[in-house]
């Protein structure tokens, strides 16, 4: 398979949710709109962001599907098929595969964690082999996860026994590792920036694509970061970057990038919904002071690109 790299922003996309904490399918179509119109490059469903832990294999083939009839050259969509049973994985591998996906991803399992690195390739191995001809993302995700084996080795010893293993979706401070996995094999992988807050490292380091979950509503402010980078404008770069810092550093106060990410949405035009237990949402007087916050660092002003 030869392998393409991703160029740019991937939001990681809130799985929209009615009242009744059902499948909410009817956003799907404005959110890839508004996503588009941003400047993203495409998505990864059913992941941290998209609570896919926290939904059934049934739900995520059905948002899978829905995502798929917004998916054009331009806009890729890479489906997380993580699970803790390779199996249940293996068939959301199908799935994606059959539908048409752009690449699977898939973090490590998080019920009897591999101790060792073959033992991850095991089990990325039965997963991505489920999905031969889609490129395959392992999902890097320690804090989530609870896999914390060494991404470089990984690298070396899936490399002989998973054909379409594409890179890696890096989600960890672990700049060093992270640099020896894009110079790894002569920068053949394919390494994706995790962490939204420290993009900036990242494309330092050399990675070109990102996937993340605050793309999802200040993408035009990562953009920035971007083309700043690329004109050599550091200082630009770095002030813009901690702008972002600023606005997660509300989210993380406010129950976290997934509950806060996932309420803000409202408020720029695409309705989600609520999280699912074990997630807490928060309550009406919380909102009310999390949206203050966000207005006093004058989030909305810096998301509409027409301000830059
Ligand atoms: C734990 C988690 O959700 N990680 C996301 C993706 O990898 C990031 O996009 C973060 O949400 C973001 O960087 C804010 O910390
Ligand atoms: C950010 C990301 O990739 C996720 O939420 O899964």
């Amino acid at each position: 398979m030869k392998l393409k790299k991703i160029n740019g922003l991937i939001a990681a996309p809130f799985t929209p949710m009615n009242e009744d904490g059902s499948i909410n399918l009817t956003v799907i179509e404005k959110y890839a709109e508004k996503l588009k119109k941003d400047g993203l490059k495409g998505v990864f469903i059913c992941g941290t962001t998209g609570e896919g832990m926290l939904l059934t294999n049934s739900e995520r083939k059905t948002i899978t599907k829905k995502w798929l009839e917004q998916q054009t050259d331009d806009f890729k969509i890479i489906v997380h098929v993580g699970t803790t049973s390779a199996k249940q994985s293996g068939e959301l591998a199908i799935h994606a595969q059959k539908s048409g996906a752009y690449a699977i991803g898939s973090m490590g399992p998080v019920f009897l964690k591999p101790t060792q690195t073959e033992e991850l390739v095991d089990f990325c191995a039965e997963v991505a082999g489920a999905a031969p001809d889609l490129p395959f993302y392992y999902y890097h995700i320690p804090s989530v996860s609870g896999v914390t084996l060494s991404m470089v080795e990984f690298l070396q010893k899936a490399a002989p026994v998973i054909p379409n293993l594409a890179g890696i979706k890096f989600t960890h401070n672990n700049f060093m590792e992270m640099q020896q996995c894009l110079q790894l094999d002569d920068g053949k992988w394919d390494i994706l920036s995790g962490f939204d807050e420290m993009l900036l490292a990242g494309l330092a380091f050399g990675a070109k694509g990102t996937v993340g979950s605050t793309y999802n509503f200040m993408a035009p402010l990562y953009n920035q970061i971007i083309n700043a980078f690329k004109n050599k404008n550091l200082a630009e770069a770095r002030a813009m970057q901690n702008k972002t810092v600023q606005i997660i550093n509300i989210l993380l106060k406010y129950n976290g990038a997934v509950v806060a990410g996932k309420a803000l949405m409202k408020s720029v035009g695409i309705d989600c919904g609520k999280c699912r237990v074990p997630l807490r949402n928060m309550t009406e007087i919380e909102y009310n002071n999390f949206i203050n916050e966000i207005k006093s660092v004058g989030f909305y002003n810096l998301i509409n690109p027409t301000n830059l």
